[in-house]
């Protein structure tokens, strides 16, 4: 496992996977489980029923997926990875990260080397999510439509995309409707409205975590001026969200304290707090720091004293 391997990143549709930020998709169409139609539509990712799917695939999707439930199916698989596309490989529930790595170099040698790996299922292995993106330098992309609630912890894993997914709340949306005939009419208009607001929240939560933990983890190296300040905007908003929770702090810190606000101003404690990040930030060290935490500090207290007026 080395720390210097050349890591491939993989271009899917307009998508970058394995260099920049992590990316989120929300378009994975199995023809296994979902309809035919959103196919037609376009999508990024779609997973083949048989070899017969494959022509209509290189035709709508920008990648093929090899899917969890039929890895041993080597002619499908051959067939998939020989398809010109990008090959999504996703691990077989009970396949070592050794099998997982064999069959996506088996798919490379089939196709033409782009090829992302993929982890998901019901408790996706994040552990395994890392180390095979060490030692393959592939792409490692985590499936987290069962558990969204580890979009976070997939990216500080490492993922280079979060697959949200969309097939399931189809499936229960479709079940709702035909269980309730009668109100397929003006509750179907309700439903699919519904479901636009779910998968928008979905893709909120993704893109959330890709954003402030990928901001905080994520080792990037931006080659642009764009890319350069698309990192910044990451930045910031990692940023954004700790000036605002340590605002709501401070504020607990004011009605705490015996004399809070300016009057109770603790300059040996600011003093403290800046020679602490000094050393998590020596290039900016302590006088710029300084600076900076004072106007932090500063605006802290303005909003605890206009909330107390209140
Ligand atoms: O720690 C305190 O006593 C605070 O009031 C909090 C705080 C801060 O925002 O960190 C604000 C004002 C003080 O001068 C020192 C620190």
């Amino acid at each position: 496992m080395s720390s210097t391997l050349e890591r491939h990143a993989v271009a899917v549709g307009g998508l970058l996977v394995g260099a920049g930020p992590a990316v989120v998709i929300s378009d994975r169409v199995s023809l296994r489980t979902g309809p035919r139609a959103a196919l037609r539509a376009g999508v990024t990712l779609a997973e083949p029923a048989t070899a017969a799917d494959l022509p209509e695939i290189a035709e709508h999707a920008a990648a093929v997926v090899v899917g969890a439930s039929w890895t041993r199916d080597i002619p499908l698989v051959r067939a998939a990875a020989g398809l010109g596309l990008p090959v999504v490989v996703e691990r077989r529930a009970a396949a070592s990260m050794e099998e997982w790595l064999q069959l996506a170099a088996y798919c490379a040698g089939e196709g033409d080397g782009r090829v992302i790996l993929c982890e998901g299922g019901r408790r996706p292995d994040l552990a395994l999510v890392r180390a095979a993106r060490a030692a393959s330098g592939r792409p490692v992309l985590v499936d987290v439509s069962a558990d969204l609630g580890l979009s976070a912890a997939a990216v500080a894993a490492g993922a280079d995309g979060l697959i949200i997914g969309t097939d399931a709340e189809g499936t229960e949306a479709d079940e709702t409707d035909a269980a309730d005939p009668g109100a397929a009419g003006v509750n179907g208009a309700a439903t699919a409205a519904g479901r636009a607001a779910a998968s928008a929240a979905r893709r909120r939560v993704a893109e959330e975590a890709v954003t402030v933990v990928g901001a905080l983890l994520r080792d990037e190296r931006p080659g642009t001026l764009a890319e350069c300040r698309q990192a910044i905007d990451r930045v910031d908003a990692a940023l954004a969200t700790l000036l605002e929770r340590r605002a709501e702090l401070a504020g607990m810190v004011q009605r705490l304290k015996p004399v809070g606000g300016f009057a109770g101003r603790d300059l040996g404690r600011e003093r403290d707090v800046v020679a602490r990040m000094a050393v998590r930030a020596p290039a900016l060290g302590e006088s710029r720091l300084s600076a900076i935490m004072n106007a932090v500090i500063e605006a802290g207290l303005h909003l605890a004293e206009e909330r107390s007026d209140r």
